[in-house]
């Protein structure tokens, strides 16, 4: 029997690393995926191992079971019925289970993610043999979010052969949780970003889970409906940093000073709502759309510089500002930001002339650059042979 979860990357439209501290940030899944296959063997196939193959860089992991249950055992992990956070200690012990691996160096921050495939599968699936299998269309620690879409349908396909959840196996499509899953399959997925991020807000695997477009502070989330079309482009400089060093720079800095901090973080929550307002407001002729757009670009031009007021920015990230600005068209970061990817508006009577002139000039400075559908569908499953 097996099962396949896919779960969507994200773009952050405003508010990221405020939205750790309590601001508010809008959010919406774009149409590339993370995939999680989980298979059982039958009980004849008993072969004493869980195996983890991440398909992209071409690992495969196995550990021995025993070796496992004597990792975990002392914690008491086998829970199927709630999330529960992995100790600190557990966390040490699977991190050796996972050195054993030999990861090589240049794929070395992927540890954070399989200490949580770990600690997940035997809270829900105890000490039995199974194969998991994990590919990606995702960029790695980009501001996509993949971690949260690795989490996300990590949890989906675990919990979806689970005594948690009991979904319909004889239909061969995508498949929708119902909402009690959703929120258990997110809440799982949190347990993940804690220990890959450090100090996650939660908007990253809620985005991921319930797709769309949301707006999120302090753990509440509204569903949101556009009223607009909304096209991006994305732009990936290829400059890899890691979500929790950025994350932990930001708190670092409101250390230093609190106050300014405190400012800038209230300056993003306004910004945000500003945006919800305008993405929402159902005045729909030719010249309000304008109007809306330029509003929205102004704000996306504002989320940046208070973006650099945290810290966050980076050399490649502002080479794609200027391009951009070049063709008169507003960029952010999106996702952590310290390089990564960025966000560009592009506006409704845009012309795909100067569409085309800005991703050549974009890519000939080394970066990938992409437009991506956004606010479909969160985590979805189909069960397979
Ligand atoms: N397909 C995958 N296979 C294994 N681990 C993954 C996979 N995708 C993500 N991860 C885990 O997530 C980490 C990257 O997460 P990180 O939060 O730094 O970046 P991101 O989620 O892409 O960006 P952001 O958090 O800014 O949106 C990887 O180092 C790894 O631990
Ligand atoms: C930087 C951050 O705000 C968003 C990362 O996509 C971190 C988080 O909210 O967990
Ligand atoms: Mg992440």
């Amino acid at each position: 029997m097996e099962v396949t979860a896919r779960a969507p990357g994200k773009i952050i439209l405003s508010g990221e690393h405020a939205v750790v501290h309590g601001s508010t940030s809008v959010a919406a899944s774009i149409n590339r995926y993370t995939y999680v296959t989980f298979r059982l063997p039958p009980s004849s196939e008993c072969d004493g191992l869980l195996i983890l193959h991440l398909k992209d860089m071409g690992l495969k992991f196995s550990w021995p079971i025993d070796r496992i249950k004597e990792a975990v055992a002392n914690f008491g992990s086998h829970t199927p019925l709630g999330p529960k956070s992995c100790p600190k200690e557990c966390v040490k012990c699977l991190a050796s289970l996972v050195e054993e691996q030999q990861i090589p160096e240049a794929n070395i921050a992927i540890a954070s993610g399989i200490i949580f495939f770990l600690w997940l599968y035997t809270c829900i699936h105890g000490y039995r043999s199974a194969t998991v299998t994990v590919s990606s269309e995702l960029p790695l620690g980009s501001g996509l979010g993949s971690s949260a879409a690795f989490c996300i349908s990590l949890s989906g396909a675990l919990l979806a052969q689970s005594s948690s959840i009991s979904l319909d196996p004889r239909k061969n499509d995508w498949l929708a949780f119902d909402e009690s899953e959703l929120d258990l399959v997110n809440k799982w997925a949190f347990e993940g970003e804690k220990i890959i991020h450090g100090k996650p807000s939660g908007i990253d695997n809620t985005v991921s889970t319930y797709g769309h477009m949301i707006k999120f502070r302090s753990g509440d989330l509204t569903r949101l409906k556009s009223s607009m079309p909304l096209k991006m482009m994305i732009t990936n400089t290829r400059v890899g940093r890691n979500t929790k060093a950025l994350v932990a720079g930001v708190s670092e800095r409101i250390m230093r000073h609190p106050d300014a901090m405190t400012s800038v973080f209230s300056a993003v929550d306004s910004i945000s709502n500003e945006l919800v307002m305008i993405i929402q407001s159902t005045a729909t002729d030719e010249i309000s759309l304008t109007e809306k757009e330029e509003k929205l670009e102004e704000l996306i031009e504002m989320n940046q510089g208070l973006l650099q007021c945290m810290g966050v920015s980076h050399a490649s990230i502002e080479t794609v500002l200027q391009t951009t600005l070049k063709y008169k068209l507003s960029s952010k970061l999106t996702g952590a930001g310290g390089g990564g990817c960025v966000l560009t508006l592009l506006p409704t009577l845009l012309s795909s002339t100067v569409i085309d002139k800005v991703m050549a000039e974009l890519k000939s400075c080394g970066f990938e650059c992409f437009t991506a559908g956004i606010g479909g569908n969160g985590v979805e499953i189909c069960f397979g042979s």
